[in-house]
C-alpha cells in the first residue's frame, strides 16, 4: 500500500486556514494556493536523490552536491490544479507540464475527460500529479490512469484537502502512488464536496460560479 502523507507544516495549516474561509476573495485565494503548493512540494521533495560533480569556486576546486536522477514533469488537473503549478515551477523550473482535463459531472460525481497533454518522455520523468481537491477521488484516480496508460511509472499525487473517501479510492487503485495532502478532513457530504473542506477550488480561482 502507498503511503499517506499530511505536510502539517506551520506555515502550510496557517495559510490552509486563511483559503478555508469564505471571506478570502479570489484574489488572496490564488496567491495562497500557490504559496501552498510549493511549500508542500518543498517538503515533499526532500528525499531526492543528488549526486556530486566538481566545481570550481572563486576560491579553489571542490566536489559539489546537485539533484540526480528522474527528472520531474507537474501535471495540474484541470481547471483548479493549474493554481499549484506556478508555484512549484518557482521552485523546479526544469520541470515540464502536462495538462490533463477532467470535470466532476454534477449528478453522477464522475470525472469525464476532455483535455490531455503529456511529455512526450513519459515513461523517464517522475510525475507530480496537482490538484487542490481530493473529494471521490475520481479525477485522481482517472488523472493517474490516464498517465500510467501512456507509460508512467513514477507518480505522486499532491493534493490541498482531501478526505478518507478520497484517499481509500486512489490508494485501492493505484497502490504504488504515494499521496500527499495538507489536511485530511473529515467526510464529504451529500453533494460530494468535502467537510469542512473549502468550497469549490475552481470556481473560488477562477471566480466563477
Ligand atoms: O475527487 P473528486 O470527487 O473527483 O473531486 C475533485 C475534483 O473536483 C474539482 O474539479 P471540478 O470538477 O470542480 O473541475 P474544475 O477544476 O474545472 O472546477 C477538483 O478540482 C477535483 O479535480
Ligand atoms: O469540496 C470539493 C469537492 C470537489 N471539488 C471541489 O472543488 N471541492
Ligand atoms: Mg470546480
Amino acid at each position: 500500500m502507498s503511503k499517506l502523507v499530511v505536510v502539517d507544516h506551520p506555515m502550510i495549516q496557517h495559510k490552509l486556514s486563511i483559503l478555508r474561509d469564505k471571506n478570502t476573495g479570489s484574489r488572496e485565494f490564488r496567491a495562497l494556493v500557490k504559496e501552498i503548493g510549493m511549500l508542500m512540494v518543498y517538503e515533499i521533495t526532500r528525499d531526492l536523490p543528488l549526486e556530486e560533480i566538481e566545481i570550481e569556486t572563486p576560491v579553489t576546486k571542490t566536489r559539489a552536491k546537485v539533484l540526480a536522477g528522474k527528472k520531474l514533469a507537474v501535471v495540474p488537473i484541470l481547471r483548479a490544479g493549474l493554481g499549484m503549478v506556478d508555484g512549484i515551477l518557482e521552485l523546479i523550473p526544469a520541470a515540464k507540464v502536462g495538462h490533463i482535463g477532467l470535470y466532476r459531472d454534477p449528478e453522477t460525481l464522475k470525472p469525464v475527460e476532455y483535455f490531455c497533454k503529456l511529455p512526450q518522455d513519459v515513461e523517464e520523468r517522475e510525475f507530480l500529479v496537482v490538484d487542490p481537491m481530493l473529494a471521490t477521488g475520481g479525477s485522481a484516480e482517472a488523472a493517474i490512469q490516464l498517465l500510467k496508460d501512456r507509460g508512467a511509472k513514477n507518480i505522486r499525487l499532491v493534493c490541498l484537502v482531501g478526505c478518507p473517501e478520497g484517499v481509500k479510492m486512489v490508494q485501492e487503485a493505484h497502490p504504488d502512488v504515494d499521496v500527499y495532502l495538507a489536511a485530511l478532513d473529515e467526510k464529504l457530504n451529500d453533494h460530494g464536496y468535502i467537510v469542512p473542506g473549502l468550497g469549490d477550488a475552481g470556481d473560488r480561482i477562477f471566480g466563477t460560479k
